[in-house]
């Protein structure tokens, strides 16, 4: 048996990883799928490259194609086909929107427009006084009481329905008077119902309200339910199977003390409703939230690889992203989707609008959850969570997995916090780290060293910065120093291509402007987009490019159409080109787990990478549009300081070294102009963009290796044994005799 079926990954997923040339799962898929195939809410960090994302869309994948199927066959019920022996809510005489856990305990609504509610699965009739206990769990909109099997489900609206809601109304008949008082989260509501009285009452934490309604003469004979409606809304239920917190006044029983002949079983079963066993069309069981396009796309492209052999049921996936006309989208969530995946902009846009539903919503999946809380896009992440149902329509949990390789985040253990149920961290380092297979070193340019820059025929056009300043050789002032640095720059990446003879690479700046400027000097040089043959072909990626132009650009980097993709902070993470060997930092980020995420783009699935980056000695000045920048950097000449209400600040890039180098607890290795990396740490053997020669998994060497290590460590512990026998027994242990 393959590997991941070994794990209980379903034959048809296994067989299409095969494919894929998946032959053993890796240690963060190891460690997370069998955990999310068991209902769990996961936290993963592993390092980039280690891939996370088969971790999550595997086991997603095979749980939705499940409940399609046996949405298919008629079981999604399968917690209960049968209306319990037990008073419990019902599955089956239920609005399709509310969700009843498993134990029958407890219902919760997300849908934040319509009403959605259920009743008890036994009533009573003819006789007796009857008490049940109902605690509003999660806040929202409720009213709670009895119903007879002829009311609406939406309680307190037809003459059938007798209801309490958390405003402070009563209802029935669609006529909503004051009674009692409000209530809302923790309160627990005593719903009285007296058949030989023939009235209805309601207590507030053992209060009693008084009489609610008189029940007319033509509800003699009828059966009456425990009953409630919710919107976005949660209550927990007592029938009387545990203590209650507030016990029934004298002469009320609990609905489970109902003496036979006064009870009734409901009739509604899964075969009549019909409606559980159907899903909204627009409500897929899996978000998933991307901080780029690219990797969108890239996400879904990995569970379409997977769903291949999946073909009855089909598994629908939807990418969700902006910048491309939203009717197509439309057009598809109307159709039927499963599994969506995308942009916060996009999904937030279609969640509004009411054309996504997140009623069946089973998987919220945060990929790269760091970035996406840095985006600023936690607002939305809460809005998301709190319109999903907790509990699914078939009585399961939701799961929430969030991952990226930088995790370890104030922002993300807060949200983990608020957010998801129990996680388990699979965390295999316990910090932000960089794999192995990834080389990376600095190189330091400092023009009060290097002057080269003072006189270059051809030069990389530079951000403007300098423009009114009055730079020129000879002259050190900070202006002509953090010019010399652009220009500079500019000639040592062209440097790092030669020396290290780079065919494929990507090479980050630090805005869209800087990578307009490189593109434009590597096309100088006779790069451009439609010529691999030549050392500096390229394309540029970055957020003022066309949607298509992005796509396209990515593309033909990937299949080997251009040798560099130059481009912003926006492919830093993610991004997985197969055996990528090479990438270029001109600047480094300002945001420390960033540089984890840009040279991660190298080193991925076990092969090796090497990640230069160019640190500048002296301080360089640089735009920095903030939302104060009208234009947001288009056409702004304001070189004064953010300081002065301008839009340009000095870069501090050792600054940033110091902070990148503590926060890995690592020094990165510096290297000379000349670009020679030393290859004692991997004895010279490096192919960079292959597996190492003799790579981690030889289970021979590694035991040669180790064994040494191992017999010292177990004399050390003989040693110790015997100092402590000495100490205990004295001179009577044979030791010491
Ligand atoms: N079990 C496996 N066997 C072989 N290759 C694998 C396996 N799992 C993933 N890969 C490959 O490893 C590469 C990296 O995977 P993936 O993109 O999921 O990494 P990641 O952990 O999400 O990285 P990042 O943090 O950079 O997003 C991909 O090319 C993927 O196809």
């Amino acid at each position: 048996m393959a590997a991941f079926e070994e794990m209980g990954v379903l034959p048809e997923i296994a067989k299409a990883v095969e494919e894929m040339d998946w032959t053993l799962p890796t240690d963060v898929q190891n460690e997370a799928i069998p955990l999310i195939l068991g209902g769990g809410d996961v936290l993963m960090a592993a390092e980039t490259g280690s891939g996370k994302t088969g971790a999550f869309c595997l086991p997603i994948l095979q749980i939705v194609w499940e409940t399609i199927k046996d949405i298919q066959q008629g079981k999604t019920a399968k917690v209960n086909r049968e209306v319990s022996p037990l008073w419990l809510m019902s599955f089956f005489d239920r609005d399709v929107g509310l969700a009843v856990t498993p134990d029958g305990l407890r219902c919760q609504s997300r849908d934040p427009k319509a009403w959605q509610g259920v009743r008890g699965t036994k009533g009573v009739v003819g006789k007796g006084k009857y008490y049940y206990e109902a605690t509003v769990s999660d806040e929202g909109l409720c009213r709670v009481g009895w119903s007879t099997p002829q009311a609406a489900l939406d309680l307190g609206t037809c003459k059938n329905g007798f209801g309490f809601g958390g405003t402070g109304k009563k209802s029935n008949c669609k006529q909503f008077d004051d009674y009692g008082e409000p209530f809302g989260l923790r309160d627990i509501m005593g719903c009285y119902l007296d058949l030989d009285g023939m009235e209805i009452r309601y207590s507030k934490n053992g209060v009693d309200l008084g009489k609610a309604f008189t029940l007319r003469n033509e509800f003699r004979n009828a059966t009456f339910y425990p009953a409630v409606v919710l919107k976005n809304a949660e209550m927990s239920f007592n029938f009387g199977a545990s203590p209650f917190q507030h016990p029934p006044k004298a002469g009320f029983v609990a609905l489970c003390e109902a003496s036979k002949d006064c009870t009734v079983i409901s009739g509604v079963k899964a075969s009549d409703s019909g409606k559980p066993n159907t899903i909204q069309k627009n409500a897929p069981q899996a978000i998933i939230i991307e901080p780029s396009r690219e990797l969108a796309e890239q996400t879904l492209k990995q569970v379409t690889l997977f769903r291949k052999f999946l073909d009855n049921p089909l598994v629908r996936d939807l990418l969700v992203v902006g910048g491309v006309p939203v009717k197509e989208q439309i057009a598809a969530l109307n159709n039927g989707v499963d599994i969506v995946c995308g942009t916060p902009g996009r999904m937030e846009e279609l969640i509004n609008s009411g054309q996504l539903s997140l009623q069946a919503c089973k998987f919220f999946v945060l990929d790269e959850a760091d970035g996406l809380l840095k985006q600023g896009h936690e607002r939305l992440v809460n809005s998301i969570y709190n319109s999903i149902p907790k509990i699914t329509s078939d009585g399961k949990r939701l799961q929430m997995v969030v991952c990226s390789a930088t995790l370890h985040s104030f922002e993300v253990k807060r949200m983990a916090e608020r957010l998801m149920h129990f996680p388990t961290w699979v965390d295999l380092k316990g910090e932000d780290a960089v794999p192995e297979t990834v080389h990376h070193v600095v190189v330091t340019i400092d023009p009060r060293n290097d002057t080269a820059w003072s006189n270059l025929k051809r030069h990389v056009h530079t951000d403007g910065v300098h423009m009114k300043d009055n730079v020129r050789p000879g002259n050190n002032t900070p202006e002509t120093l953090s010019e010399a640095v652009k220009l500079l720059k500019g000639e040592y990446c062209v440097r790092a291509i030669d020396i290290h003879n780079m065919d494929q690479g990507i090479i980050f700046c630090r805005t869209k402007l800087d990578c307009d400027n490189l593109e434009q000097y590597f096309n100088q040089k006779g790069g451009g987009p439609k010529n691999r043959g030549n050392p500096y072909s390229c394309v540029c990626l970055h957020g003022d490019r066309k949607p298509h132009e992005r796509k396209a650009n990515l593309e033909s980097f990937k299949t080997g159409d251009v040798r560099f993709l130059i481009c912003t902070d926006v492919a830093a993470r993610g991004i997985d080109v197969g055996g990528l060997p090479f990438i270029i930092n001109v600047t480094l980020p300002d945001e420390k787990s960033n540089y984890v995420h840009r040279i991660g783009r190298v080193g991925r699935a076990e092969r090796m990478g090497l990640a230069i980056s160019l640190v500048a000695a002296v301080p360089e000045k640089v735009w920095y549009h903030g939302e104060w920048c009208p234009t947001r950097g288009r056409g702004c000449y304001n070189t004064r300081l953010t300081t002065e209400r301008g839009c340009c600040m000095w870069y501090n890039e050792p600054q940033y070294l110091a902070d990148i180098e503590e926060h890995l607890g690592v020094t990165i290795q510096q290297v000379d102009k000349d670009m020679k990396v030393p290859v004692d740490e991997f004895d010279g053997k490096v192919v960079y963009g292959e597996k190492r020669a003799s790579a981690g998994s030889n289970y021979q060497t590694h035991v040669e290796q180790l064994a040494p290590a191992v017999q010292e460590l177990s004399e050390l512990e003989r040693q110790t044994q015997i100092i402590y026998l000495k100490r205990q027994y004295g001179k009577d242990y044979p030791w010491n005799r």
